[in-house]
């Protein structure tokens, strides 16, 4: 039998109301010291939650908790920090101007004397950087660090104040896959000397290569609980999602017609001088799908930025729906919207929505002039709340709660929001940055189906996403890039995951050669 103290985290019928909504349904969960433990379940099934409770952000209206055999009941998060827990959130929570010394030490330091714990801080951290393979420089500034480095401050901060439970929300939802490795190299490390993990992630996959045992959450309440070992990313889907769900989505071959979207020699210069995207020319056809493969950071967000209108070019021109656009050109998002253009912008925080806007707001947003939502000068807020509420149902945002505020819905509800408001507007050209960061398994079925759907109603799309199985799944050409340049495009069937790899790291087997981008 284990003995209660050989659980890191016991916890026994939390239950958890938000108004109407039961996040938490007498949840009983029991993890073994030591070990990496997936929790798994849709968008809004209440994982967020739980672990919010468990870092003392909300307190459980029942039920109670345990921590190394001790009765625990934080009532912030100070007291979970001291109880040994740490949390690395989806959206970190660092000091962009601060240095990474600074920010692993703000609110940690003892008393007054700054500078002496700044430098015994500096020495603790070498070593745990050199225990667990955490290398940060700790006097860069945050802000100029690459988001997986972010990360790893995120986790030495955590270790600094000593936790013994690591709790990671999403934590691979913004890493390249090569980021995503080495983190799975540190919590192996982490958990050799026996630091418990506990990872929410929609990723079946990394689930099944890192935790030891998984528990998956369906609407509040935990379905089940299994042996990593003993599962598959088929039985974890389908106890998520409660149906059977395809993990690959059927695709006919695509029939493209005329460019809707033409680059030429389009080139970005940024505010600081670097030239981040340099002379490139493509084309997406009506009726095809074009992937940008690439490794973050590589020029891909700001083509998707150029396109849609919220940066303008340097030189070079693009044409979209018929117009041309140039470095002279007077344009930006509204107007490129009103040329048939939809966007679903990489980072829904900053560039999707707003969070104390209702969701019937949020679904209005950029859109809020059309006809279709104004009576004479004032809004249609009749026509305003019905189309939200179709669409919330249409696309299974849960809840389907038009006054609710947007950031009240857990992560992939939100993400369902933005797509409902780009997709429903109908526009000939999509332009789609990550669209299932955060987003659930059957979730991304269905969001799958439908950028296949807009490619055979005739609409040319434009994906950019982290997910190399993503973009071969879904892309009919694949456009890789590097260093803000095209380094060369491949056809969905020369698409495989090494080819891409290579090319993504700028070096283009001799079979590809001869393809050129935007034939
Ligand atoms: N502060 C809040 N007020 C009202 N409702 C909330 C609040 N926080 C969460 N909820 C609701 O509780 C439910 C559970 O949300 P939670 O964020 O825990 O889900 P999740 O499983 O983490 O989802 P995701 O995978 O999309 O992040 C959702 O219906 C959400 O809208």
């Amino acid at each position: 039998m284990i003995h209660a103290a050989d659980f890191a985290i016991k916890l026994e019928k939390i239950d958890k109301r938000f108004g109407s909504v039961h996040a938490n349904r007498s949840i009983d969960l029991a993890i073994p010291k030591g070990t990496i433990h997936g929790i798994i379940g849709e968008n809004g099934a209440g994982k967020s939650t739980l672990m919010s409770i468990i870092y003392g952000f909300y307190h459980a209206d029942s039920g109670s908790m345990q921590v190394h055999g001790q009765h625990y009941q934080p009532h912030n998060s100070q007291e979970a920090i001291k109880a040994g827990i740490g949390m690395v959130h989806q959206h970190f929570m660092l000091v962009d101007t601060f240095t990474v010394l600074e920010n692993i030490v703000l609110g940690a330091e003892d008393g007054w004397k700054l500078e002496d714990s700044l430098s015994a801080a500096r020495k603790k951290l070498k070593q745990l950087a050199k225990d667990y393979g955490l290398d940060v420089p700790l006097d860069a500034v945050v802000g100029e660090l690459a988001v997986g480095l972010q990360q790893r401050v995120e986790i030495l901060k955590a270790l600094y104040r000593g936790a013994k439970i690591l709790i990671l929300d999403e934590p691979t939802g913004v890493l390249t896959p090569q980021e995503a490795d080495h983190l799975f190299t540190i919590l192996g490390k982490l958990r050799e000397q026996g630091t418990t993990i506990m990872i929410i992630t929609h990723k079946l996959r990394e689930v099944l290569a890192i935790t030891d045992n998984v528990s998956v959450m369906r609407q509040g309440a935990m379905v089940e609980h299994v042996v990593t070992a003993e599962t598959n990313q088929e039985q974890l889907a389908e106890l998520m999602v409660g149906r059977k769900v395809l993990l690959q989505v059927e695709r006919g071959e695509a029939k493209p017609q005329a460019p809707l979207i033409e680059v030429s020699k389009l080139s970005y210069i940024d505010s600081a001088g670097v030239k981040r995207v340099k002379d490139i020319s493509f084309n997406v056809r009506a009726g095809e799908i074009v992937g940008i493969a690439g490794v973050s950071g590589n020029g891909q967000s700001e083509i998707l930025s150029l396109l849609s209108g919220i940066i303008t070019p340097s030189s070079g021109s693009m044409t979209l729906n018929g117009h041309t656009i140039d470095a002279e050109s007077h344009y930006n998002p509204r107007s490129i919207r009103s040329i048939g253009v939809g966007h679903i912008p990489e980072d829904r925080h900053k560039q999707g929505l707003i969070n104390k806007f209702a969701a019937k707001e949020a679904y209005i947003l950029g859109y809020h002039h059309l006809e279709q939502y104004n009576k004479g000068v004032l809004q249609d807020k009749q026509a305003i709340e019905q189309g939200c509420q179709q669409s919330m149902e249409k696309w299974d945002v849960r809840p389907a709660d038009t006054s609710l505020k947007t950031a009240n819905f857990s992560g992939g509800n939100q993400q369902k929001l933005v797509i409902a408001r780009e997709m429903e507007q109908d526009p000939d050209i999509l332009l789609v940055g990550q669209p299932t960061r955060g987003v659930d398994i059957g979730a991304i079925e269905y969001i799958h189906q439908q950028i296949i759907h807009s490619r055979d109603a005739g609409k040319a799309v434009l994906l950019v996403s982290v997910e190399l199985d993503e973009i071969v799944n879904l892309a009919d050409r694949i456009i890789v890039v590097f260093d803000g340049a095209i380094v060369g495009e491949v056809s969905a069937e020369q698409a495989d995951e090494q080819t891409l790899g290579l090319m993504m790291a700028n070096i283009v087997p001799e079979h590809i050669k001869n393809n050129r981008a935007g034939r």
